[in-house]
């Protein structure tokens, strides 16, 4: 019996209830063109990636005469290029991934360019032309000279000359250089040009005969009428003894199993990662300048005094209200200068705007119209009520307390607004009576709250939101970006088939995952080192740690981020998806880092699952290590630290877990 190249026996496969080939049977010599011809949908690209082992056979065998994946060269229907490469770089990734020395992937690039005259070699694959991509997409499969040529319908959108000349080119592999071909086209008459033709109906092969012989066998005079004569016959007998699919008999990947990490492969990924990353200046820009944009944005609107908030005031101790304070001598323990005036003189000090009202009517109208944030009353006979307070201490008599109170009304409708005008009444109370007591000569102390804060353990005396929501933004920032872009690059690559592709010719996922690794912490560590530079150098976040220490400790989270984009580019096959993917966890981690409010006041019940956000013993950790100075050994720290691991294990470990759920989809088997 002679030799097979390709061997195909009882092939069936299936996707969920459709059967796509149905017991089909083929043989391939060496050193001749296979056509494989069929309407759409009949199967062909199904059958060759079960040759190629970019799924498997339900049942059924493939027997190949080659065993490496070098020794196949394989052409998707899609143009599946690196579209930011140029034509060089193109053919110098693919020829690094078959393991080829750079000195000989560059003469056979010349050869390919002027045998299937490609454009100059420093075109970027993107602008080139659709019959022009078609073409570079032919000579990546011929790069390493492959004994098996797989071309899954190679001359499609060309025009009949272009065409014409890739049919001779390959007539000129097979005679002379005895490499075999399979290819696949809709243009049946295109097939006179191979030595056999295989027609495919339906998931089964009608015949498969050389084109002369089926065309005289078959009395016609080409190759169409012989299609549709056994088509139609086949229809004719098509519930006849339909094959039947053994269940003892399945396949098993037709090529050697390869290690999971070759250094040509993992260096074909970096050099074209760091392709990409150089051409996509917009994106570069975006992952360096996010980082400043971000933190600036940060610093800059977020933990500031709020000023010029306007309240409404009725000083019913004067006859002409504020206008009235400015006819008193202010210093001094001058007890004729009425408090109330006082009150709004500190008030007015402290920039909160008092807008007069006479009328207590109008100034809660206001508050509804949204012209005051709050309404402070003073009574009339406030200063006498209050010395009189002050006085009798504990004697004084209910109307004086009644006289002595600053009566408030706020619009507590948005809490920090409303908080921060309740500070700012305090404070000016506060700071007109110890004035008052000062200028008389009384003793401070009396009249401050009987608690002494002292200077704080850690921190500043006057902490500001600020300081204690910067670690949770530089690690949220740091998760995020990694995730961001991970999710954005394989997904991308997914959706243009160029992912499998460079899994069919031998890349694993190990190597793509370290590839992009790489260039990204070297990405991480600029995006770091800028969000720690406007965070703690410009703006002077707390910063008393051990750099080194905090540096590990994001650069931890930056790959936890990497490995959870990865997970999610697994799962998903679709750019929206895998957006929405990416939002969904961001609002989730960001609620649960304990970035708006401090994580001890979640729900309890959401406690307990605080261990779920890969942020979020971070954030305490990183604030330990940046504010209070803790070594990493310190439990709080350590935690941290062990989650991140932990989380970046548990993604890798996801991740195996979906490519085995999803083995054959967009794996090599
Ligand atoms: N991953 C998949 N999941 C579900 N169905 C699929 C999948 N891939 C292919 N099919 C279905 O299998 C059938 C055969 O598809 P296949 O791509 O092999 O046909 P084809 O002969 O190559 O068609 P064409 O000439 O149009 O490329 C089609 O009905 C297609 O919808």
């Amino acid at each position: 019996m002679d030799r097979l190249e390709v061997d195909v026996q009882d092939a069936f496969k299936s996707y969920g209830t459709a059967c796509v080939l149905r017991g089909l049977s083929m043989a391939v010599h060496p050193g001749t063109i296979y056509a494989l011809l069929g309407p759409s949908g009949c199967g062909k690209t199904t059958l060759l990636n079960c040759i190629i082992g970019r799924t498997s056979l339900d049942s059924g065998t493939i027997r190949l005469a080659v065993r490496r994946r070098e020794d196949v060269g394989y052409m998707p229907q899609s143009i599946a290029l690196y579209m930011m490469l140029n034509i060089h770089e193109t053919l110098s990734y693919y020829g690094r991934v078959y393991g080829i020395e750079d000195e000989d992937i560059q003469v056979q690039a010349v050869k390919l360019s002027q045998l299937l005259e490609l454009p100059p070699f420093h075109r970027i694959v993107d602008t080139l032309s659709g019959g022009q991509q078609r073409r570079v997409s032919l000579a990546v499969s011929l790069i390493h000279n492959p004994q098996l040529l797989i071309l899954d319908e190679p001359t499609v959108g060309l025009d009949p000359i272009l065409s014409e000349s890739i049919w001779q080119y390959l007539m000129k592999l097979s005679t002379e250089q005895k490499k075999t071909i399979i290819i696949t086209t809709h243009y049946i008459e295109e097939a006179r040009h191979a030595d056999k033709v295989g027609l495919m109906r339906g998931g089964i092969l009608l015949c498969e005969e050389a084109p002369t012989d089926l065309m005289l066998k078959n009395n016609c005079d080409t190759m169409e009428a012989v299609f549709l004569k056994l088509s139609y016959i086949q229809e004719k007998n098509k519930d006849m003894d339909p094959p039947v699919m053994s269940s003892t008999n399945t396949s098993s990947s037709p090529f050697q199993k390869a290690s999971i990490f070759k250094k040509s492969c993992f260096y074909a990924e970096l050099v074209k990662n760091m392709f990409f990353v150089w051409r996509n200046k917009p994106m570069l820009i975006f992952l360096f300048g996010l980082p400043i944009v971000v933190t600036f944005l940060f610093n800059i609107c977020i933990g500031h005094k709020v000023t010029g908030l306007s309240v409404a005031m009725l000083n019913k101790e004067v006859e002409n209200g504020i206008a009235d304070c400015d006819n008193f001598h202010y210093h001094g323990c001058n007890l004729s200068f009425p408090l109330g005036c006082r009150l709004v003189k500190t008030l007015q000090s402290n920039d909160v705007n008092l807008i007069e009202f006479d009328d207590m009517e109008e100034a809660h109208f206001a508050a509804r119209k949204n012209n005051v944030w709050g309404i402070i009353e003073v009574p009339e006979n406030y200063t006498a009520g209050m010395l009189n307070r002050l006085t009798n201490n504990l004697k004084t008599k209910d109307h004086n307390v009644e006289a002595s109170s600053v009566n408030v009304w706020l619009d507590m409708s948005n809490q920090n607004i409303g908080n921060l005008l309740k500070l700012d009444i305090w404070n000016a109370y506060n700071a007109y009576m110890e004035m008052l007591y000062v200028d008389c000569g009384w003793p401070v102390e009396a009249t401050r709250v009987p608690i002494k804060i002292n200077k704080p353990i850690y921190g500043v005396v006057v902490p500001n939101l600020t300081h204690y929501a910067s670690p949770a933004i530089i690690l949220l920032l740091i998760f995020y970006l990694p995730m961001s872009y991970t999710i954005g690059v394989l997904v991308q690559e997914k959706v243009l088939g160029v992912l499998e592709r460079s899994l069919v010719a031998g890349v694993t996922l190990t190597e793509v995952f370290l590839a992009h690794g790489a260039v990204q912490i070297i990405l991480l560590g600029i995006q770091m080192s800028l969000s720690m530079y406007v965070l703690y150098s410009v703006y002077d976040s707390p910063f008393i740690g051990d750099p080194l220490t905090t540096a590990l400790l994001l650069l931890l989270q930056g790959i936890s981020g990497l490995a959870f984009g990865f997970f999610v580019a697994l799962i998903f096959d679709e750019m929206k998806n895998a957006t929405y993917a990416a939002l969904g966890s961001c609002f989730t981690f960001f609620f649960l880092s304990g970035m708006v409010w401090p994580q001890a006041g979640i729900h309890y019940f959401l406690l307990w699952f605080k261990w779920l956000v890969p942020v979020a013993y971070s954030v305490e950790s990183l604030r330990s290590l940046t504010a209070k100075g803790w070594p990493i050994s310190h439990p709080i720290v350590m935690k941290g630290f062990i989650s991140v691991a932990a989380w970046i294990l548990a993604f890798c470990l996801f991740a195996q877990i979906i490519l085995r759920f999803r083995k054959g989809s967009f794996t090599t088997t």
